[in-house]
């Protein structure tokens, strides 16, 4: 019998805190990281420098089937560098007109359909962390331990907020929570792959919980589920 590739998904709104406990998991378990957000937002990137509207469905299939981005795990254990089209632009997708956009892009079924692959890709041994919207409901099904991670949308923003100062920009907490609620809006009634928690998954509201708080839990329940899985 071939070997099963464990998977653990993080899944959850914006800011929930997903991207922080899925590298502190990858990490601790020595398992590779799935950002799948970053992919959205690459693509989305790539969409700005070509022209291409929001609403252009065929051109961004046809962009993310040719899409040229690497992952570069070796050359920072503390940073993935992404590298599209020879271009690092590991801080350019993080601005808001690219997570405006990628969010867009995303609510687009052919767009989805186009990344599956190159998601399901980054699952190998020896395990996988997944981190995004649909990673336990639709990219990896049969993970073995599915996770949904949550916060109030007021302290959501305030880690955004936070996060944007510490790394020297300005921001406005009314403005965050406006555009934190307006991307839950989006992400939740899109008509394909919803933001929603998959089916025996753990939810997990971080609202009132420390980052080693959450990924305790978290571990407590992948080492349940994988016990009984193997
Ligand atoms: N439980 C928590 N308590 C306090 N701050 C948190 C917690 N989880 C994450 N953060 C902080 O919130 C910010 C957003 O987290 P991030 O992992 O980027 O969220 P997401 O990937 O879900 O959008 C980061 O600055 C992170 O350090
Ligand atoms: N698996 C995923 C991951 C991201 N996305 C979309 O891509 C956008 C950017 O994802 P992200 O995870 O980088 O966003 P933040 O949570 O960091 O704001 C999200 O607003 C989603 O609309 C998605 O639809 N499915």
């Amino acid at each position: 019998m071939t070997k099963q590739i464990p998977v653990i998904t993080i899944d959850g709104p914006s800011g929930a805190g997903k991207g922080t406990v899925s590298r502190i998991l990858a990490d601790k378990l020595g398992w590779h990281l799935l950002d799948s957000g970053a992919i959205y937002r690459v693509l989305a990137l790539a969409a700005l420098h070509h022209g291409f509207a929001a609403d252009d469905e065929a051109s961004l299939v046809a962009l993310a089937g040719a899409l040229d981005v690497k992952f570069d795990v070796e050359e920072d254990p503390d940073l993935t560098h992404i590298i599209l089209e020879g271009e690092d632009v590991t801080m350019t997708i993080r601005n808001e007109e690219v997570g405006n956009m990628a969010s867009k892009i995303a609510a687009l079924p052919r767009v989805r359909e186009a990344l599956l692959r190159r998601q399901r890709a980054f699952k190998e041994l020896p395990g996988l962390v997944a981190d995004g919207r649909d990673m336990g409901t639709v990219v990896f099904t049969d993970a073995a331990a599915k996770v949904f991670l949550t916060a109030s949308p007021e302290e959501r923003a305030q880690r955004r907020y936070q996060q944007l100062l510490d790394k020297g920009f300005t921001a406005k907490i009314d403005q965050l929570i406006t555009e934190i609620r307006e991307r839950d809006a989006r992400d939740t009634n899109r008509s394909v792959a919803p933001l929603r928690a998959a089916e025996g998954s753990l939810q997990i509201d971080s609202t009132d919980l420390s980052i080693d708080e959450v990924v305790d839990n978290i571990l407590e329940f992948a080492y349940s589920k994988l016990s009984h899985s193997e």
